[in-house]
């Protein structure tokens, strides 16, 4: 009765700048959860919070062993969250920062178009050709540090200069091609690979690659496997499998174009557009 009389006497003398700052906190505690949600962070956070709520409950009980020990635990458990999810944060850090600054989507549908039917053009006769090759396409997260592994190169996006740069034996056929906007920016990208281990053994590093900056970026990044010929799709750390011209032509179009109108959750209707047969073949 006692605590239900200072919840109430609590609410009475709150300012409305106090409430603002309430739905504030939630609004920030809601968003960190919708961005860990279905990620193997999601349970550890589950539990820092119960050991978080569970710390006044014990003091207002006067369970003063079990207080001690949630209180000494609770700084190790943020610790160990904050060293084992790193990548995880780094990526949510990176959402926040995408949603505020729009980097490099195509605005302009002519320019889209012509960007995509040349990056299938080429993937489809590389394809052919079992000629191995690294599309990255970059999006909203900037790929700075990951262009400059490379050779610098900004010319025209082409299908026959894409095919040309994927000769083997040629200087800048190893790595990734990044491309920004309507331009091919660099060749010769080395990119970070996954640590999944639940990757198809059969898949080698060129595959780990495109998952792994897909993993830590917004980047749509196309594989063609120079042991089969197979075009993949590399996507939020995903990777679909066994597309043909039209049917990559069709999801990047989607894609794109959704990033440009930005209507609602980009991971719910990228779900939605590519049917997965595997999740991670
Ligand atoms: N970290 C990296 N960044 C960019 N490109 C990479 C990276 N690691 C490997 N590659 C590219 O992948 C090539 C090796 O491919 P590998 O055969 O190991 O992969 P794979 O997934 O089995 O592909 P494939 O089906 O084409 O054989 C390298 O020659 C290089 O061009």
């Amino acid at each position: 009765m006692q605590a239900l009389n200072i919840i109430i006497k609590t609410i009475k003398d709150m300012s409305i700048i106090s409430l603002l700052d309430i739905i504030v906190v939630a609004y920030i505690f809601y968003k960190i959860y919708n961005l860990i949600k279905e990620t193997r962070a999601e349970q550890l956070l589950k539990g820092i919070i119960l050991i978080f709520l569970m710390i006044p409950v014990s003091s207002f009980l006067h369970l003063d062993m079990l207080n001690w020990i949630l209180n000494k635990t609770l700084p190790i458990g943020l610790l160990t969250f904050v060293v084992i999810f790193q990548p995880e944060i780094r990526r949510a850090l990176e959402h926040i920062g995408r949603s505020t600054f729009d980097k490099h989507i195509i605005e302009d549908d002519e320019t889209m178009d012509k960007v995509i039917t040349e990056v299938v053009t080429a993937v489809e006769n590389l394809s052919e050709s079992k000629t191995g090759a690294l599309i990255v396409i970059e999006q909203r997260t900037g790929l700075a540090e990951i262009i400059n592994t490379g050779t610098n190169i900004d010319a025209v996006v082409s299908s026959a200069l894409l095919e040309n740069i994927f000769v083997v034996n040629t200087p800048l056929h190893d790595g990734a091609t990044i491309i920004r906007n309507d331009r091919i920016v660099s060749s010769g990208c080395v990119l970070p690979l996954t640590n999944n281990n639940n990757i198809n053994k059969k898949l080698g590093t060129r595959h780990r690659a495109a998952i792994g900056i897909s993993e830590n970026s917004d980047a749509l990044t196309i594989i063609v496997s120079e042991e089969t010929g197979t075009i993949s799709l590399a996507v939020n750390g995903g990777l679909t499998r066994n597309y043909d011209k039209d049917k990559l032509k069709d999801i990047l179009i989607k894609i794109m174009q959704f990033r440009k109108k930005k209507k609602s959750s980009f991971k719910e209707k990228v779900k939605g557009w590519i049917k997965r047969e595997e999740k991670i073949s």
